[in-house]
């Protein structure tokens, strides 16, 4: 699992987790991440909802029907996977694998229940990010902005905002998103700070005795 050089030394790939109640605004911190980010790639998920307008089959999710989902599930096909809203939702295994043993980190956009199976298939290598919003009338206002969901589905997420919210503290890093400039700063340093871990820099040993022998 090498990823590219940070400190000029090959490392260790990450899986970056980021999930917050609906709203919050973690697809749009991804999106930001991924285009500013080369080293990064999304876990495209699979999911049983109807697209949204503007969405793409196989850039924004997979969308597959209510069948596919089971018999994918039961061929064990996700590496993590959950009911959310009434939908299901999961991880595509092979998608990471590739994007792992490529050298890029893999950006997850997925709701606590898959942060913790992620948690217990690949602890050390997970980094786990919680979005929160600035507040509960800020995260209603965002449902209904971007004015993708009937009113039903937005009541329906905000009855299960402080559920989801419930489980901030599983996770390693939690990020207020008041303004999304500040939040994706936020984001990238802590994607810097991880990659620069002495255990994901493999290359260091190597490095450190040549410096030390006074081969570099
Ligand atoms: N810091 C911010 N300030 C103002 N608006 C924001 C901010 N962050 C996100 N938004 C807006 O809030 C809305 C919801 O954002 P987004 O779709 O990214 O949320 P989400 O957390 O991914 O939700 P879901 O879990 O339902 O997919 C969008 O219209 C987005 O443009
Ligand atoms: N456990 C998983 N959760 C996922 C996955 N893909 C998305 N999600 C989460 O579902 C909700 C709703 O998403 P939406 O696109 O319908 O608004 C949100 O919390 C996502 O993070 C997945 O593969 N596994």
């Amino acid at each position: 699992m090498k990823s590219p050089a940070v400190n000029r030394i090959p490392r260790r790939g990450l899986m970056f987790v980021v999930s917050s109640p609906s709203g919050a605004g973690k697809t749009t911190l991804c999106n930001r991440l991924l285009q500013a980010d080369p080293d990064l790639s999304l876990s495209v998920s699979a999911t049983t909802r109807k697209p949204r307008p503007g969405e793409t089959d196989g850039v924004d999710y997979h969308f597959i029907d209510e069948d596919k989902f089971l018999s994918m599930r039961k061929d064990g096909a996700f590496l993590e996977s959950a009911k959310v809203f009434d939908n299901y939702y999961g991880t595509p295994k092979a998608q990471v694998e590739e994007a792992l043993s490529s050298g890029k980190d893999v950006l997850f956009d997925i709701d606590w229940q898959g942060a913790q199976q992620l948690g217990e298939i690949a602890r050390d290598d997970l980094v786990k990010v919680f979005i929160l919003p600035p507040s509960r009338d800020e995260l209603e206002r965002r449902l209904h902005k971007r004015a993708q969901d009937s009113a039903e589905v937005v009541a329906a997420r905000m009855a299960k905002a402080d559920s989801e919210i419930s489980h901030w503290a599983e996770y390693d890093y939690v990020v207020l998103n008041y303004e999304l400039d500040e939040s994706e700063a936020l984001l990238q340093s802590i994607l810097v700070a991880e990659r620069l871990k002495r255990t994901r820099q493999i290359g260091l040993g190597a490095k450190v005795k040549a410096i030390i022998e006074g081969e570099d």
